[in-house]
């Protein structure tokens, strides 16, 4: 009977569909910015995007040459026609025109909040054209009170607080700072318009969701032009992975991660004289969340097969029933211990290269964890014993593999190639425990020890984990990158095969 599941009890479950992101926003035709912009990056971020246009603009990559405005009520007519049909998880709210366009949408606000909204203050696009009548930017308090994140630049934020324009980033947060704590709303200051070779931004966090209430994100400044239409750009992606789910920070980081291969790649674009659009589709259209669970049941589909093997092991069969040699179980843990001490930096190099805080403090604490397990088999088994310190072939081919990994800094890669130890030792010490118990628990199985530890419902909680991060680092990978996550993951899924194998092929045999 094999004692492989077709799926693992560890691996994530289907996860939401495509958020549903609204943009109310006005169009323009050259389709850098506005509406145009926003439905790229709702769809290149994972999302489906439906789109309220509140204003037209006459416009290209070098300036505005003319807005209209709509009747109102026909923007209430469209606002209305999306809430009688649609649930919304998220809106973006860009460019809007007059105050009453801004009462309209508050209005629609005041009755059909959707759980997220992110509210892009736009006034006066780069080229100078107002696209905010001057009159009536005091009229968007009313927006940022029913907002969860405001999004100014610099000369919004000046705008909106009445006070002169920051010259530089320190000023610019103070004024964020001071934004967020006036209409009780968290603030994400985008510093693109000061100089230097950081672009910065901060998030002002009210939300209580993020570690600290001020988290600030550099990025390199690119050295281009093509800058038409990021800040409407960002906005839609950050609704869009709010909507998704992921918590402010992350959905910043994210978004902040895209925007810039977006702008850095944004000269394969050939669109305009000005400043032109930045590379939406620089990655393709994301997977929806939903397929996270798809990626994790590909890379289990490899370690199913390995899996298999590892259970077919001699040294596998004689750990489970308790009559493995003593010398074979002390080389194993030998080789375990001086594994983990590579294993841990390698996690440490994960942890240096997550995209979100959550991913570096999970990947941190493992290699913390890892330390401690090396410290414990010493003190425990180790002490006393005759056992040689000396990396076994095996060992050194899997931990160079890992090291070569960590190197070459790609974090997608880098995770799948750290996965199979936690997944495979989970799945290994579930298994083996739960025949351990079946047998009685007998007093006399010497290694009972070793498999509740591998069977501790923490291994199995952060490997829950590890697999959910490893499977969204798969979601935002482009093919290339996938195919060398499963490359890495196939790689180490073999390795921990021939890891299991070692004691029983070791020479010369006898003393470990
Ligand atoms: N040249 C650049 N290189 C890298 N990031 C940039 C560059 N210009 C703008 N950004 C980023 O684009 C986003 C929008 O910034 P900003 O230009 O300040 O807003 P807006 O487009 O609303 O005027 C921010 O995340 C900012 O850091
Ligand atoms: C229709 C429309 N909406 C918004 C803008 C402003 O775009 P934004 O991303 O804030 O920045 P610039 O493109 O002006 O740098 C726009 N131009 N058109």
């Amino acid at each position: 009977m094999t004692r492989v599941p077709a799926a693992s009890s560890l691996q994530p479950v289907p996860g939401k569909p495509r958020p549903r992101v609204l943009s109310i926003a006005g169009s323009d035709p050259s389709g850098g910015a506005g509406i145009q912009a926003d439905l790229k990056s709702i769809a290149a971020n994972g999302g489906y995007g439906l789109a309220v246009i509140t204003a037209l603009t006459a416009q290209n990559t070098r300036g505005v040459t003319g807005v209209h405005v709509p009747p109102v009520e026909f923007l209430t007519r469209q606002l209305e026609a999306i809430s009688a049909d649609v649930t919304v998880d998220a809106v973006k709210i860009g460019m809007l025109g007059n105050a009453e366009v801004i009462g309209a949408v508050a209005d629609w606000l005041g009755a059909h909040r959707p759980a997220v909204v992110v509210l892009d203050p736009v006034m006066v696009a780069s080229s100078g054209d107002r696209l905010l009548d001057a009159d009536a930017e005091a009229a968007l308090g009313r927006l940022m009170a029913l907002a969860d994140v405001v999004t100014p630049n610099v000369p919004e934020l000046a705008a909106l607080l009445g006070e002169a324009v920051a010259a530089d980033w320190e000023s610019a947060l103070e004024q964020g700072k001071r934004l967020a704590a006036e209409h009780g709303v968290s603030v994400l200051v985008k510093g693109g318009h000061l100089d230097g070779d950081i672009s910065w931004d901060a998030l002002v966090d009210l939300s209580g969701a993020s570690a600290s209430d001020v988290t600030v994100f550099e990025a390199p400044r690119v050295d281009t032009v093509n800058t038409h239409g990021t800040g409407c750009s960002l906005s839609s992606a950050l609704a869009t992975l709010l909507g998704a789910g992921l918590v402010p920070t992350e959905a910043v980081g994210a978004a902040k991660a895209w925007l810039l291969e977006a702008i850095a790649t944004s000269s394969e674009l050939a669109v305009g004289a000005g400043h032109g659009p930045v590379n939406h589709f620089h990655h393709g259209v994301l997977p929806s969340a939903r397929d996270v669970a798809g990626y994790a049941a590909d890379l289990w589909t490899t370690a199913a097969g390995d899996l298999e093997r590892i259970y077919e092991l001699p040294f596998i069969a004689a750990l489970g029933d308790g009559s493995l040699e003593e010398a074979d179980f002390a080389y194993y843990l030998a080789q375990d211990a001086l594994y983990l001490n590579t294993y841990s930096r390698v996690l440490a190099a994960a942890s240096s290269l997550a995209p979100t805080e959550a991913e570096q403090a999970f990947w941190a604490k493992g290699a913390r964890e890892c330390l401690d397990v090396e410290a414990e088999l010493h003190r425990s088994w180790l002490v006393g014993r005759e056992v040689s310190m000396v990396q076994g072939p095996e060992t050194k081919q899997y931990v160079d593999h890992l090291l070569a990994r960590a190197g070459e800094g790609d974090y997608a890669v880098l995770v799948a190639a750290i996965l199979p130890c936690y997944w495979l030792y989970a799945e290994v010490g579930a298994v083996l425990f739960r025949e351990f118990e079946q047998a009685g628990a007998p007093d006399s199985h010497q290694y009972a020890m070793w498999l509740r530890s591998y069977s501790d419902p923490a291994f199995a909680e952060a490997t829950r984990q590890a697999i959910a991060y490893t499977a969204e680092a798969a979601r935002r990978s482009t093919p290339a990158q996938w195919t060398a996550m499963q490359e890495a993951f196939a790689h180490s899924s073999r390795f921990e095969v021939d890891f299991f194998d070692a004691p029983s092929r070791r020479v010369p045999r006898g003393r470990a």
